[in-house]
């Protein structure tokens, strides 16, 4: 292990204020080189003060597994999947990121809530030795469907699938996630960071994460999008719409956060997609 660097009070305060006025970790990196920081050590200390992966502030990320294969956007204006049309209000090309609208009927919504809400549990996150871990940035919480559990899940799964040009073997078990007035998940990265210790075991199967799409089940009276804080963009969380961005192990764009629900709740659905089939068998 190495040595772990004294961060002082002062600097720490002064990253989590530029950070929070709006300036991007790579302006925050570069004010630090221009104070006399060593770059290789700014990038340790910003990881830490954000807890963001440093992976994503090395500006070679390495390639971590062989490639496997990788989502397809959607095209603007609206694709027809099976008779289903799945309008695309917003593209972004850095991150490939679409706002689907329209991806869920407003019934498919009502009854993942409803089949959902029985089973809900503390989320958790992966920790960076693999195992699962209640994680206080992330307050939510939560449950995880089996891939193909329910026909509506199933047919779910598929719709995701043909939009996206990856089959369904290819996804984790679909998230419901639940949060109240206050809850919120603090900006984070859903790829895994090849330098942590435990990326071997979490991508052992399924390798890398390769897109997520985040899918609202109902409309929060306030509050409660989904931040990209390096876009400046906030998607506005909408029953039956989702956001779809896609990335690279590495990737810096694709920071984004729940933010805070203000009032009323909000009842999202993740999809995680893997760059190769992700082995269900071993889930209960
Ligand atoms: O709650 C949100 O809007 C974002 C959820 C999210 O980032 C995730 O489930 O990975
Ligand atoms: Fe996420």
């Amino acid at each position: 292990m190495h040595p772990r660097t004294t961060i002082t009070p002062q600097l720490r305060d002064w990253i989590l204020t530029t950070t929070r006025d709006g300036h991007s970790v790579t302006e925050v990196l570069r004010l630090m080189k221009d104070n006399g920081y060593d770059p290789r050590q700014s990038r340790s200390i910003v990881a830490e003060v954000l807890k963001l992966p440093l992976a994503a502030l090395n500006a070679a990320a390495p390639g971590a597994s062989p490639r496997g294969l990788r989502t397809r956007h959607p095209e603007a204006p609206e694709v027809d999947v099976d008779g289903h049309l799945v309008g695309i209000s917003l593209s972004v090309e850095n991150p490939a990121l679409r706002v689907l609208e329209n991806l869920l009927a407003a019934e498919e919504c009502e009854e993942l809530i409803a089949l959902a809400q029985p089973r809900l549990k503390r989320a958790l996150t992966v920790a960076s030795d693999g195992s699962n871990q209640v994680d206080q940035r992330r307050t939510s919480e939560g449950m995880f469907f089996t891939l193909n559990e329910l026909p509506l899940v199933g047919r779910i799964e598929q719709r995701l699938a043909t939009l996206l040009g990856m089959p369904v073997s290819h996804g984790e078990g679909l998230q419901i996630l639940h949060y109240l007035p206050g809850q919120e998940y603090e900006p984070h990265f859903d790829w895994f960071d090849p330098q942590q210790p435990g990326y071997d075991t979490i991508t052992a199967v399924g390798g890398q994460r390769v897109a997520s799409v985040v899918m609202y089940l109902n409309t929060p009276a306030q509050g409660g999008g989904t931040a990209f804080p390096e876009l400046g963009l906030t998607v506005t969380a909408r029953r039956g719409a989702a956001v779809y961005f896609a990335y690279e192990g590495g990737d810096q764009q694709s920071l984004h956060a729940g933010l805070p629900v203000q009032r009323g709740e909000k009842w999202i659905a993740t999809k995680w997609l893997r760059e190769r089939p992700y082995g269900h068998s071993h889930k209960a």
